[in-house]
């Protein structure tokens, strides 16, 4: 992409409604604008860091044997009075009606309308263990929306629901999306640790919250440091094996968020230099909830002994878009965000040192046709701002890689790579530059 022809638009000033770093540097990087309270519209930039993230929850939902399909935003309310969370879900419901006065709503998740898909369909335990799972907006009416997308009001949700004839066969598919988790989002370049949690409106016993450690995280959280290098299992795991010890060694490790933080365990277990008491982002939750949803909506399976029984159910959601601030608040420096490569909008960043300087113009051309050809997503700056700006902008919206190409380097037939995340600068010959970063 050509940044000339390219729809960036930077903020030089801070935002004052911008009160943590992510929602700063957001609008500033002109990856977002807010349309109305919680609710953004998201720019080029932005939007191609979303489909980053989306795209590897959608591999990892893939690998562990989850379904993709796709529900609408828009849900009957009667769906929900059937589950009686209609009156029970409060004001964060949005309920609309439309012009033949019929009660929808906004959905806020899924639980029901999948369970309705289900029970259309699924008669027999022989078509279990299934799971379904979109990548859809939502809408909660926060009260007080706030931070950016972190805590939005219209926001971007993996959701994921389970299917099994009992409970064991219902841990195994709750197990299988603990273990998609880890491989998630430390695919993103983000450690999130697996945390025991309340189970609020969604309901069932079991839950874990996925927590990415940061100051500004709305989460108070108490862990063992241990919990921070524990290994994430590869892409060769076996989702159809036993995956319990895995599941062990991550819950095993003390780490539980406030509201379910056992002070007597932390301080008879984690040693005092191993004590960790911050703050962390909520990135993604599980649960576990039993037959809540297949009792109230009759979504029942023959089982083994022809009996037809309700079905074991868990969900699992994912927040996409709050990913794209968490990530933010997880890499940037003060000048800026710093993407990790595999969720980056762009790989590489060409900054023209002097524009209009023939020699470098054509080295920047042949350097951009090259990498595009090679697959690489690369942004060419040829505006004619200075080089100081270039670098400021390169910085600010976080390009892993920048090359700096100008007259100088060139006269000895070289040019500069710069590494936004530690700043590491190496001078290269430009024919060698395209095997670098291709
Ligand atoms: N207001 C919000 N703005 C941005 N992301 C949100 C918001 N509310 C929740 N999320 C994200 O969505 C994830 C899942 O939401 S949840 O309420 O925990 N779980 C569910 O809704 C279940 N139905 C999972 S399928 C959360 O972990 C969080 O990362």
């Amino acid at each position: 992409m050509r940044l000339s022809r390219f729809f960036l638009p930077i903020l030089k000033e801070n935002p004052k409604e911008a009160e943590i770093v992510s929602h700063r540097l957001m609008l500033r990087a002109g990856m977002l604008r807010q349309e109305a309270a919680g609710i953004y519209a998201w720019l080029p930039l932005g939007h191609r860091v979303l489909k980053k993230i989306e795209q590897i929850v959608r591999e990892e939902q893939n690998r562990a044997g989850a379904i993709e399909l796709l529900m609408p935003t828009l849900q009957l309310a009667d769906l929900w009075r059937e589950s009686g969370r209609y009156d029970a879900y409060g004001p964060e419901m949005l309920r609309i009606a439309d012009r033949h006065k019929r009660e929808l709503l906004y959905g806020p998740t899924n639980e029901e309308m999948i369970t309705e898909i289900f029970r259309a369909y699924v008669k027999s335990y022989k078509s279990l263990p299934l799971n379904l799972y979109h990548i859809q907006w939502k809408f909660r009416d926060e009260q007080r929306p706030r931070f950016g997308v972190m805590r939005g009001r219209e926001f971007l949700m993996k959701d994921a629901y389970s299917f099994d004839v009992d409970e064991a066969a219902a841990r195994k598919s709750y197990n299988r999306m603990f273990v998609a988790y880890l491989r998630t989002f430390a695919r993103m370049g983000l450690k999130a640790i697996p945390m025991r949690a309340e189970t609020g409106p969604i309901g069932g016993d079991l839950s874990h919250e996925f927590i990415v450690l940061a100051d500004t995280g709305e989460s108070g959280v108490y862990c063992d440091r241990d919990v921070l290098n524990l290994p994430v299992p590869g892409e060769d795991v076996d989702y159809d094996g036993d995956l319990t010890p895995i599941i062990q060694q991550w819950t095993s490790v003390y780490a539980a968020t406030e509201d379910v933080h056992d002070a007597a365990r932390y301080e008879s277990e984690v040693p005092e230099a191993n004590r960790l008491n911050t703050r962390g982002i909520e990135v993604g939750q599980i649960f576990y909830f039993g037959t809540k949803y297949s009792d109230s909506m009759k979504a029942n399976v023959a089982g083994p002994d022809g009996a037809d029984a309700p079905i074991h159910g868990g969900s699992y959601g994912v927040g996409v878009s709050r990913l794209v601030g968490a990530i933010i608040e997880a890499c940037h420096d003060e000048n800026g965000i710093k993407w990790p490569e595999e969720v980056a909008p762009f790989r590489v960043a060409i900054l023209n040192l002097k524009q209009g300087d023939a020699q470098t113009d054509a080295a920047c051309e042949q350097l951009y046709r090259e990498l595009a050809a090679k697959g690489v997503d690369v942004l060419y700056d040829d505006t004619d701002q200075r080089a100081g700006a270039k670098f400021a902008t390169a910085d600010l919206i976080g390009i892993p890689w920048q090359v700096l190409v100008g007259p100088k380097g060139l006269a000895d037939g070289k040019v500069e790579l710069k590494r936004r995340s530690d700043g590491s600068r190496e001078t290269i010959a430009l024919a060698e530059a395209v095997a670098r970063l291709a």
